[in-house]
């Protein structure tokens, strides 16, 4: 086999926080990264003071991350192509920018959300959009705030791809000193461990705006985790990848950490905010807000309880307070842990 190489030059479409952490992770990797955003102005202030004021401010990023606000140019020369929007607006932003995508890039997706209506994943929604097969797609995910990950904290994540030698490749282009990733083939796995964690965030986030405990807030993690399993394990996942970085480990990372945009959403909700007052208040996407309502369609199309879920949608959508959503979860017909 031919040594895998571990530098290049990447694309990250997507300048908010995690498209920039990440940059940070792959220029500590020895790539050169070329970055799109949205906003020229964000560009600028990234190439001229290679600082993300808005969305990082006071993380000093390396010399080998730049940024435009032409994806032609970020997309030139790119072997590997980072998505790092957010999933509801995947389809739109990857469709204008799929002129311009080499034949052979491999396409990493960072998102964790399942898109509305169609019910897709982002994995999904990259091969229909792009047309690529599944050596061609993969995923990163894992415990990984976004903060912590650009200082540098020590943490690790998920590269998963159905083809190995590209997951390995992958693996070997984001290994940093700060950085450690694990490979995988389980990319549906991955990809429902991180959209559902942003649900259960929510939930936790709630409790906690109720003035609740630990007591309460581990109860729902533990049960989240148990929902989740159960949709992703009927869906063909790996019940391990459930147990591993990409399940427990961001599970827990969110749900404890008031750095976590979906926590912190549901905390507000659980003091009387309305979604659309917090929407109004922060710039920053809470992917759950949106993903609450697909995965609650899923699990029904896939015949699979989802009260969780469930209850988060309706709690965002204004048709429950955060109160009866604990009351609802607690009042459900009594049964076994493991069923
Ligand atoms: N922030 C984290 O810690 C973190 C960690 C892991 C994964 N993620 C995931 O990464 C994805 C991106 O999240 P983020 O944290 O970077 O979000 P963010 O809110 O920090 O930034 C979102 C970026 O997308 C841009 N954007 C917003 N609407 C857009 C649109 N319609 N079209 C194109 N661009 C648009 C914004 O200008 C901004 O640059 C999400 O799916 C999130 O769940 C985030
Ligand atoms: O801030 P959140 O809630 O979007 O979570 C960020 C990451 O997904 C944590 O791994």
């Amino acid at each position: 086999m031919s040594p895998i190489s571990t530098t290049g030059k990447v694309a990250v479409l997507g300048a908010g926080s995690w498209g920039t952490a990440f940059s940070v992770v792959l220029a500590d990797g020895g790539n050169e990264v070329t970055m799109w955003g949205r906003r020229e102005e964000v560009c600028a202030t990234i190439n001229d003071e290679h600082e993300n004021v808005e969305y990082l401010p006071g993380v000093q990023l390396p010399p080998t991350v730049t940024a435009t606000h032409d994806a032609e140019k970020a997309l030139a020369g790119a072997d590997v192509v980072v998505l790092a929007v957010p999933s509801q607006s995947l389809r739109v932003n990857l469709t204008e920018w799929a002129p311009y995508l080499s034949d052979d890039a491999v396409m990493v997706s960072l998102m964790k959300g399942v898109e509305l209506g169609t019910l897709k994943r982002m994995s999904e929604v990259i091969a229909e959009v792009t047309g690529a097969g599944p050596e061609r797609i993969a995923v990163i995910s894992g415990p990984n705030l976004a903060k912590e990950i650009a200082r540098r904290e020590p943490a690790a994540s998920v590269v998963a791809c159905e083809d190995e030698d590209v997951a390995r490749m992958l693996q070997a282009r984001c290994h940093s000193p700060a950085f450690r990733p694990y490979t995988s083939v389980d990319v549906l796995g991955c990809e429902l461990g991180g959209a559902y964690k942003n649900v259960v965030g929510l939930a936790v986030g709630m409790a906690v705006g109720l003035g609740f405990g630990d007591n309460t807030t581990a109860s729902v993690i533990t049960r989240g985790l148990a929902e989740t399993a159960r949709l992703a394990m009927r869906l063909g996942a790996n019940p391990l990848t459930l147990m591993g970085l990409a399940g427990l480990g961001d599970l827990v990372a969110t749900c404890s950490s008031p750095l976590s945009r979906n926590r912190t959403f549901g905390e507000k909700l659980g003091q009387g905010m309305t979604s659309e007052d917090i929407y109004a208040s922060t710039r920053q996407v809470a992917e759950g807000a949106k993903s609450c309502a697909s995965l609650r369609a899923l699990a029904e199309q896939a015949g699979v309880d989802a009260p969780i879920a469930q209850h988060v949608d309706d709690v965002v959508a204004g048709r429950l307070t955060a109160a009866d959503l604990m009351d609802a979860l607690l009042a459900r017909d009594t049964k076994a842990e493991t069923d």
